[in-house]
């Protein structure tokens, strides 16, 4: 991976209430794809101008979308580190349907999570490697399983040992095929949807995580192999016979994040405040992490929310 932290800008094409209710979007908003950059003009004389590592205007597809996003990241999964894919935006900007459109009635709207579980199945042996997954919903700090709702309050786990971050009470589903996968997503899309029925929020309100573990048997002796065989004075081919295979693990980790619109805290109170302040808190340490780790930082921010505890692993590296 080139560098840490990457971060694109996706434009969605004004839909027809916006084409209505505001014809000056044009005027404020101005991609500048080949520079890489986004202006945003305050008004006649005065704008601000932002550089991304990508920017994908309203005629991006779907495929370029995740070539550019998240296909380096998957096939740096895939190499045996883990790696975090993020949308991050309000209410409405394509969060979804960037990450998870199904894309049933026509392929070419597959979403990132479709199509990086696409490259995955294709790259991977199934004799030797598994492919397992978790979803998961985080709302006002607590871990519910999608794919199980009951289980509403997840614990993360930590290795003091490897730093490996895991949630042991969550279900793991094994995936075989794409069929499977797909009938995954639908399930814990539909426990989302109705989970938040019943607390009375938007699924906006809450962070959706996907989970893809993937375990590769490491062909090839490692370095520390040929060394052990050489003190031990056994022909490698007899080490080979006897040693385990050496299991290479990775993660994939794919965040819909809560939408990020301020909540105006003069008219939230109880409830609606408190759900303000969970959101707050996990976007704001989110951005603290990933400042720290834009700067190559020696010290992440970790600690001060579930969300940010729960990727410490999956960061990148
Ligand atoms: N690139 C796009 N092209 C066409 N339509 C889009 C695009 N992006 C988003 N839309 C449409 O805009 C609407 C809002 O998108 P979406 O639901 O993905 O937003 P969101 O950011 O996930 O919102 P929420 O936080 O409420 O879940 C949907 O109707 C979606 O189909």
């Amino acid at each position: 991976v080139s560098s840490r932290v990457r971060v694109a800008v996706r434009l969605r094409p004004r839909n027809a209430e916006e084409q209505a209710a505001d014809a000056d979007f044009a005027d404020c908003v101005e991609l500048q794809p080949e520079l890489k950059r986004l202006k945003l003009r305050k008004n006649n004389w005065e704008s601000d101008t932002f550089e991304f590592d990508e920017v994908l205007t309203e005629f991006s597809s779907q495929k370029r979308v995740y070539e550019v996003v998240a296909k380096p990241v998957v096939e740096s999964v895939l190499e045996g580190y883990n790696g975090t894919v993020m949308a991050y935006g309000q209410t409405g900007t394509g969060k979804t349907f960037t990450l998870g459109r199904l894309g049933d009635e026509d392929t070419a709207a597959r979403g990132i999570m479709v199509r990086a579980m696409e490259d995955i199945l294709a790259d991977i042996t199934p004799e030797t490697d598994t492919v397992s997954l978790s979803y998961l919903q985080l709302y006002m700090e607590m871990i519910q399983d999608l794919l199980d709702p009951v289980n509403d309050n997840i614990a993360i786990v930590e290795d003091p040992r490897t730093g490996d971050v895991s949630l042991p009470g969550a279900t793991v589903v094994e995936v075989r095929d794409q069929k499977s996968f797909m009938d995954l997503l639908r399930i814990g899309e539909a426990h989302r949807v109705a989970a938040n029925t019943k607390l009375n929020t938007e699924s906006s309100r809450s962070h959706a995580i996907l989970m893809v573990n993937v375990r590769r048997a490491v062909k090839g002796r490692s370095e520390m192999n040929v060394s052990m065989s050489a003190e031990n004075g056994h022909s490698s081919s007899m080490m080979d016979s006897l040693r385990p295979p050496i299991v290479r693990k990775s993660k994939l980790v794919v965040v819909d994040l809560a939408g990020s619109e301020r909540i105006d805290k003069s008219g939230s109170e109880g409830h609606t405040l408190e759900e303000a302040k969970s959101i707050n808190l996990s976007l704001s340490s989110l951005g603290k992490c990933i400042n720290a780790l834009a700067e190559s930082s020696a010290h992440v921010p970790v600690r001060d929310s579930k969300l940010t505890r729960l990727l410490k692993d999956s960061f990148g590296g």
